[in-house]
C-alpha cells in the first residue's frame, strides 16, 4: 500500500503547503508575503514573488516527506539516474530570443520555478486580486511532489543561436542520418528541451506548463511534446515496454559505472552533465502481435517472461554470446537486439517511456511507441550502438525511427546558482 505524506491536519503535507500559499496571500499578515501580492502586477513573476516569499516557501518545504521529492539542487540534474519515475511528459522547444541577458533571466527564472514544483510547490501564490489571472495554473493543488524531477538541456542550435558555437565541445553536433531512420520534421529538431518525470501525469504536465507559460510571451515557442509512462508495481521491477519484454535491465551495469559512461568530465561546462538522445520511435504493434513468441524472443536474445539472456536463467545474468547450441549456432542469434548493441562494448543509460496517442486513421493501427531517451558521456556512445543495429537489428522490422533531438544536459545546479550558469557567463 503506498503510504502518504500526512501533516498533522492529516492532510498531505504538501496540499496544506499549497493552502497555506493562498491563505497568506489572502490573509494577508503573519507571512508577510500578503503585502507583496496585494497590487494587481503585470510584471514578471520573478518581480512579484518577494525573496520574503520565497523564504517563507522554503521553510515549509523543509518539514516536507522527502521520500516524495526529489532535491532539486546537487552535483548532477535530477531526472538522469534518478529511477525512472511513472510518467513522462517531455517538451522540445525553439529559443525566440537570442539575447543572451534575456536567456540568462529566463533560466534563472526556471531554477527558482524548478526548485518550488520539484519540492511540491506552486511557482508562486494566489493574489486576493481576482482581475488577474493566477500566478500558477493551480491543477497540481491538492498534490504533492510524486518525485517530480525536471532535466533540462541545449542542443547545438542552442549554442549557435547565441553566438556560443565556440564553445561546443568537438563531439556535440547533430547526430548523423542512420540507415531507416525515417524523422519527421514535426519530431525533429529544436533548442531546449525539459524533461519532466513524476509519479503522476499531472504533476508532471502542471511543472513544464509553467515553466513554457513564463516563457512563451517572447521567450521561447513549442516544437513537440510527448507523454509517456512506465508500468510497475515495484520501482526495483524493470517495466516491461509494449512489446512486453523487460527493458532497461543492462542500466544496472551502466549505472555501477556512472563516472565512465554517463557523467561528462572534461572540465567544460557541461562538467557533471551528460548528452541525452531522444528518439520518438514508432511501435508496430500489429505486426509484433502476429510473430510467434519464439520469434519475439529471438528478436531481442532474451527470454520474454524472465528477461534472461538467451543460455541463462535470470535476469540480471551476465550476457554470454558464446554459448552454442548443439547445432554449432550460436545460442544468441546475431542478429538479435541484445547481441548487436553488446558486441560494441559500449553502454549508455536508457531511461526510456512508452507512449499511446490513439489511432493513426491513415493505417487504422495504433500509433505506440517508445520514447528513447538515453545519457551518455559522450554522443558517440548511442551513435555507435545505433550503426550496430543498422539494417541487421531483427527488431527494424517492427519499430520506425520518426523523431530525434540530442541535448547538452547541464550539470547540477548549486544553491545561489542557475541552470546553464557555466555556459553562459563562462
Ligand atoms: C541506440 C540505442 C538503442 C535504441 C534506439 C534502442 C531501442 C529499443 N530497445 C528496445 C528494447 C530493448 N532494448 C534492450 C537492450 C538494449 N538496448 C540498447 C540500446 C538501444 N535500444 C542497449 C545498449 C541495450 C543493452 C544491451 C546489453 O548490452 O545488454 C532490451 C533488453 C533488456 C535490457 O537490457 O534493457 C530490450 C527489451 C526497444 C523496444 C526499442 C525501440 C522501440
Ligand atoms: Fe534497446
Amino acid at each position: 500500500m503506498t503510504v502518504k505524506r500526512l501533516s498533522n491536519t492529516g492532510e498531505p503535507s504538501s496540499l496544506s503547503r499549497r493552502r497555506l500559499l493562498k491563505g497568506a496571500a489572502i490573509g494577508g499578515s503573519s507571512l508577510l508575503v500578503g503585502k507583496a501580492l496585494a497590487a494587481p502586477s503585470a510584471e514578471p513573476l520573478s518581480q512579484a514573488v518577494t525573496q520574503t516569499a520565497t523564504q517563507a516557501i522554503s521553510q515549509e518545504e523543509s518539514s516536507a516527506d522527502s521520500s516524495h521529492s526529489i532535491p532539486f539542487y546537487g552535483e548532477h540534474q535530477a531526472g538522469i539516474t534518478t529511477p525512472a519515475q511513472r510518467d513522462i511528459y517531455f517538451i522540445v522547444l525553439k529559443l525566440d530570443n537570442t539575447d543572451r541577458q534575456a536567456v540568462i533571466e529566463l533560466f534563472k527564472e526556471w531554477t527558482r520555478q524548478a526548485a518550488l514544483l520539484t519540492q511540491g510547490n506552486n511557482i508562486g501564490p494566489y493574489s486576493h486580486n481576482k482581475f488577474i489571472p493566477p500566478a500558477d495554473t493551480g491543477e497540481a493543488d491538492s498534490l504533492h511532489a510524486y518525485n517530480l524531477s525536471l532535466t533540462f538541456g541545449v542542443s547545438p542550435s542552442f549554442l549557435e543561436k547565441l553566438g556560443l558555437q565556440d564553445k561546443a565541445p568537438e563531439a556535440f553536433k547533430p547526430l548523423p542520418h542512420f540507415p531507416r531512420d525515417q524523422l519527421q520534421d514535426q519530431y525533429t529538431g529544436g533548442d531546449i528541451c525539459i524533461q519532466a518525470c513524476a509519479d503522476d501525469p499531472q504533476v508532471a504536465f502542471h511543472a513544464i506548463r509553467q515553466l513554457v507559460r513564463h516563457a512563451r510571451t517572447s521567450m521561447v515557442s513549442m516544437l513537440w511534446a510527448q507523454n509517456g509512462f512506465n508500468a510497475y508495481n515495484d520501482v526495483s521491477h524493470t517495466p516491461r515496454n509494449l512489446f512486453a519484454f523487460k527493458d532497461g535491465t543492462a542500466n544496472a551495469l551502466t549505472l555501477k559505472d556512472a563516472d565512465k559512461y554517463i557523467w561528462v568530465d572534461d572540465k567544460s561546462w557541461m562538467q557533471g552533465g551528460s548528452y541525452m538522445v531522444v528518439r520518438r520511435i514508432q511501435m508496430h504493434l500489429e505486426t509484433w502481435d502476429r510473430t510467434s513468441y519464439g520469434e519475439q524472443e529471438n528478436t531481442f536474445g532474451r527470454d520474454k517472461l524472465s528477461g534472461a539472456p538467451m543460455g541463462q536463467q535470470h535476469e540480471f545474468e551476465p550476457i554470454d554470446t558464446t554459448l552454442k547450441e548443439s547445432n554449432g549456432a550460436p545460442v544468441m542469434p546475431v542478429d538479435s537486439h541484445v547481441h548487436l548493441a553488446h558486441r560494441t562494448g559500449q553502454q549508455l543509460l536508457r531511461r526510456s517511456y512508452s507512449y499511446t496517442g490513439g489511432i493513426n486513421t491513415l493505417t487504422s493501427q495504433y500509433d505506440a511507441g517508445l520514447l528513447f531517451i538515453s545519457f551518455q558521456k559522450s554522443p558517440q556512445q548511442f551513435i555507435t550502438i545505433q550503426n550496430s543495429f543498422g539494417n541487421t537489428d531483427k527488431m527494424n522490422e517492427y519499430i520506425t525511427h520518426i523523431g530525434s533531438g540530442l541535448f547538452a544536459c547541464f550539470p547540477g545546479v548549486k544553491e545561489g546558482e542557475y541552470l546553464g550558469q557555466a555556459l553562459l557567463e563562462g
